[in-house]
């Protein structure tokens, strides 16, 4: 049996607008996880980096031993983070999938893989960073279904990555109960076009499909100069902006030629309010959570 592995799983941007919790596609970076057992000591030492929070990875790893009745054995864990914390890029995803992954491969892999797929969505709460994390591409997921979605190879994502951190269980506290019927209606339509406009690069379809009527209205009050960085992702040319998972980071869709020019428009918009960001010009990968 095995007595260490390292997992690499990648970023992902959530929702997408209109794909509130269902829909979300894998980033061409991520975080790379190490797990190597120990005889004895404490239950889990930690090298690389702190985690303000609990450390899901070590959450998802313990889970998988418990699940299956077994012991949790000691363990270092080494993280090498290329995904910053709490801003909408599915750190927590990357941890919550490395944990699993790395504990079922440990074990010898016994169970089905869509088993150790939902538990890991279970512990997220919601799988539209989880499901893409795992496999890579972009994917809507309905239930236990999993449709990848074709991207159109023009569209680039250009993330504006605020200095702040908003967590998304702060996020998720802002989302009202109940809903009207027009905004759930609006929504239906509006994924429609969103998933028609990723595969056929239509800006036309992306400028409809990226309004979102669930999430977006109750969450930008959360993020302090959403409107002046949209006005000036459009004003540089791009499709949309929408907000990358729960927040902060700010996500524009635009054409290969464009991209550049959005992205330091965004920022510069967020440094005229007084906040710092970093830009990141990314492609959607088919990549998903690789053991190695
Ligand atoms: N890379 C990581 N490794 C271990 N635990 C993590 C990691 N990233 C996030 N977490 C845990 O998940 C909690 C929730 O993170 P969250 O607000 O959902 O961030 P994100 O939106 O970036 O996924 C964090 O407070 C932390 O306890
Ligand atoms: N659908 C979730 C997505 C959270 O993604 P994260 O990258 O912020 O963890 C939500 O919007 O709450």
């Amino acid at each position: 049996m095995a007595t260490e592995v390292a997992v690499w799983v990648p970023a992902t941007t959530a929702n997408l607008g209109s794909g509130f919790d269902c829909l979300g596609a894998a980033l061409d970076f991520g975080n790379r996880f190490h797990f190597a057992l120990r005889e004895g000591g404490e239950p889990v030492q930690v090298v690389g980096a702190q985690i303000g929070g609990e450390n899901l990875a070590y959450r998802g790893f313990a889970l998988m031993y418990e699940r299956l009745g077994q012991p949790v054995p000691p363990v270092t864990l080494t993280l090498e983070l290329n995904v910053p914390l709490a801003r909408g890029l599915g750190s927590s995803a990357t941890a919550i999938v490395a944990g699993l992954r790395a504990a079922h491969y440990l074990l010898g892999n016994p169970m089905p893989e869509s088993q150790v797929l939902a538990w890991a969505v279970g512990l997220e709460g919601h799988p539209d960073n989880v499901v893409p994390a795992w496999w890579g591409g972009c994917r809507l997921t309905c239930g236990e279904r999993v449709c990848l979605i074709p991207w159109h190879p023009e569209i680039i994502p250009v993330f504006a990555i605020p200095e702040f951190e908003l967590s998304t269980a702060q996020a998720r506290a802002v989302l009202p109960s109940q809903i009207p019927y027009p905004d759930a209606v609006a929504n239906l339509g509006a994924l429609g076009c969103l998933l028609q406009g990723l595969r056929e690069g239509s800006p036309e379809l992306l400028r409809t499909g990226l309004r979102d009527h669930l999430h977006q209205p109750y969450r930008r009050g959360l993020i302090p100069g959403y409107d002046p960085v949209e006005a000036a992702a459009l004003a540089a040319g791009a499709y949309g902006v929408v907000i990358s998972g729960a927040g902060p980071t700010l996500l524009a869709l635009s054409t290969p030629a464009q991209a550049d020019g959005v992205a330091k428009a965004m920022v510069q918009a967020w440094q005229g309010v007084g906040i710092g960001a970093l830009s990141r010009v990314s492609r959607v990968s088919d990549q998903g959570a690789q053991v190695a």
